[in-house]
C-alpha cells in the first residue's frame, strides 16, 4: 500500500476524518447500516488515542429527498462508537469553528453534510479542489487529514480530494482494509463462469462501466434501475419516470447510447428480467409478464419470481458472482424476493462473491444471511466496480501521490 495509515500518525493530534455516512433514509429517519459500524473502528481509534475527532460526511444529492442534514447521523454514530458524537449544523462557518474549537482530547464531532456547502460538489482536480474556502477554512483547524471513505474515492469532491495537498494526509481503517481487498479482487482470475448482478438506483455508476469490466465477467444478470432501462432500450414500454419519480429518465438521457451499444455488441451476455413486480390496490405483490406490459402507470418494484429462478440457475453454475445494487426495492418484504433469492443463491454455493454497496450490503443483514457465506462484504458500490475495472479512484490516487 503506498498511503500511509493511521500506524503512521502520531496521536494526541487534531485531526479532519472524511467518513461515508450515506445512507438509506425513509420518511425523513436515517437507518444505520453497516457503513456506521465500520467508520466506528476508525473513530473509537483515534478518539482512544486522545485525538481531537472531526468527522465529515455527506448524505444524498442536493434536491433528492435523502439529503438531510447529519444530525441523525452523529446519534447512530455514537452508539457504534461507544462515545459521545457532538453535532454542529454548519460545516465550515463561525459555529463550525467554535465547536471545533471547543473540543477536548477524546472528543468527537461531526460536522453537517458537507454537500450543503458550495465548494463540495462540482468534480475538479485536487489542485483546484485544495484552493477553495471550503479546504483553506477547515485545514487550517487541523494538524492532519484522514480520508476513511473509500467508497466515495470516486468522486472527486473537495472533501475527498482538496485536503492531501494542504495538511499531511492518511488513509482510514476502513479505506485501508476495503483498498486491500478490492484491489486483490481486481487482479484475481476465474477459470468458470463469472457473473455480475447489476441492480440498483444508481444505473449511471453501473452502465458507465459495464464496457470496462468486459474482460471480467461472462454474464450480466440485470435488475432494479438499470435492469428497466435495458428493457426500455430493447423496445419494452418501461424504465420510465411515472408517478412523480426520478429515477429513470435523467438516467435514460444519459446513458441510451451506451446501453443500446451495450446490447446490441454483447446481448448474449446480458440477461434480462422477463417478469417484474409491483404493489397492486389491495397493496399486495403481483406480478406480470414483460412481454404483457402494455404501458407503465405505476413502479415496478422487484423482478418477478421466473427471473429469479433463472438467475438463481445461472448463479449456481457460476465460479464468481459480483453484486452491485439490489435487484428490487428489498427494504419492504414483499419487493426483497430478486435481491434475497440472489444471495440466497451465492450463499448456498462455494462461489467466490462479493457483494457491494452500502444499502446492498444492508440486506444480508436484513435478511438473516451471514456474511460469512460470501468471499467479500464491501460497504463501497460505485467504488468497488470502479476497481473492478482497474479504473483508478482520485481520493486515492491523491492520498497516494502526496504520501512521504
Ligand atoms: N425497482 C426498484 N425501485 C426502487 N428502488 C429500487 C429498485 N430496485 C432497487 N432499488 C433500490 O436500490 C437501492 C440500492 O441501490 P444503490 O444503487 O443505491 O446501490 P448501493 O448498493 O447502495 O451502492 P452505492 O454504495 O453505490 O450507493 C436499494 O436501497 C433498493 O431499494
Ligand atoms: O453511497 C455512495 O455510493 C457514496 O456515498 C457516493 O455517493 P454519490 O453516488 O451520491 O456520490
Amino acid at each position: 500500500m503506498s498511503f500511509n495509515t493511521l500506524d503512521d500518525l502520531e496521536p494526541g493530534q487534531r485531526v479532519l476524518v472524511r467518513l461515508d455516512l450515506n445512507s438509506p433514509v425513509e420518511d425523513g429517519t436515517v437507518q444505520d447500516n453497516r457503513r456506521f459500524e465500520r467508520h466506528a473502528e476508525t473513530v473509537r481509534e483515534l478518539a482512544e488515542r486522545g485525538d481531537r475527532v472531526v468527522c465529515m460526511a455527506h448524505q444524498g444529492r442536493p434536491g433528492d429527498d435523502d439529503f438531510v442534514s447529519l444530525r441523525q447521523h452523529a446519534d447512530i454514530l455514537a452508539e457504534h462508537v461507544g462515545r459521545d458524537v457532538r453535532f454542529v449544523p454548519d460545516t465550515y462557518g463561525p459555529e463550525a469553528i467554535e465547536a471545533i474549537d471547543d473540543l477536548d482530547a477524546g472528543e468527537v464531532l461531526l460536522l453537517e453534510n458537507v454537500r450543503m456547502c458550495e465548494d463540495e460538489l462540482p468534480e475538479a482536480d485536487p489542485e483546484e479542489k485544495s484552493k477553495c474556502e471550503l479546504v483553506r477554512t477547515l485545514a487550517a483547524e487541523f494538524d492532519a487529514y484522514v480520508n476513511d471513505a473509500y467508497s466515495a474515492a470516486h468522486r472527486k469532491h473537495a472533501s475527498l480530494v482538496g485536503f492531501p495537498l494542504v495538511l499531511p494526509s492518511y488513509a482510514g481503517r476502513v479505506m485501508e482494509s476495503e483498498y486491500g481487498a478490492n484491489t486483490a479482487i481486481a487482479s484475481r482470475t476465474f477459470d468458470g463462469q463469472v457473473t455480475m448482478v447489476v441492480g440498483g438506483t444508481k444505473a449511471t455508476d453501473v452502465i458507465g462501466v459495464m464496457n470496462a469490466l468486459d474482460e471480467k465477467v461472462d454474464r450480466f444478470l440485470l435488475g432494479g434501475i438499470a435492469g428497466e432501462l435495458f428493457l426500455r432500450a430493447a423496445g419494452y414500454p418501461v424504465g420510465e419516470d411515472v408517478e412523480g419519480m426520478d429515477l429513470f429518465d435523467d438516467q435514460w438521457e444519459q446513458n441510451a447510447d451506451t446501453i443500446r451499444a451495450l446490447l446490441e455488441e454483447r446481448g448474449d451476455q446480458i440477461t434480462l428480467a422477463t417478469d417484474l413486480a409491483y404493489e397492486d390496490a389491495e397493496g399486495e405483490r403481483a406480478e406480470v409478464l414483460v412481454e404483457d406490459v402494455e404501458e407503465k402507470t405505476q413502479g415496478f418494484l422487484d423482478v418477478g419470481t421466473d427471473t429469479v429462478a433463472a438467475y438463481d440457475d445461472v448463479v449456481r453454475d457460476s465460479e464468481a458472482v459480483f453484486v452491485k445494487g439490489a435487484l428490487g426495492l428489498f427494504e419492504d418484504e414483499r419487493f426483497s424476493v430478486g435481491t434475497v433469492g440472489v444471495l440466497e443463491a451465492i450463499a448456498e454455493t462455494d462461489c467466490f462473491s462479493v457483494v457491494g454497496g452500502g444499502d446492498t450490503s444492508r440486506a444480508i443483514e436484513m435478511y438473516g444471511l451471514s456474511e460469512d457465506d460470501f468471499s467479500h462484504v464491501s460497504i463501497a458500490g460505485g467504488a468497488y466496480i470502479r476497481a473492478l475495472t482497474g479504473e483508478p479512484l482520485p481520493a486515492v490516487e491523491v492520498l497516494e501521490a502526496e504520501a512521504n
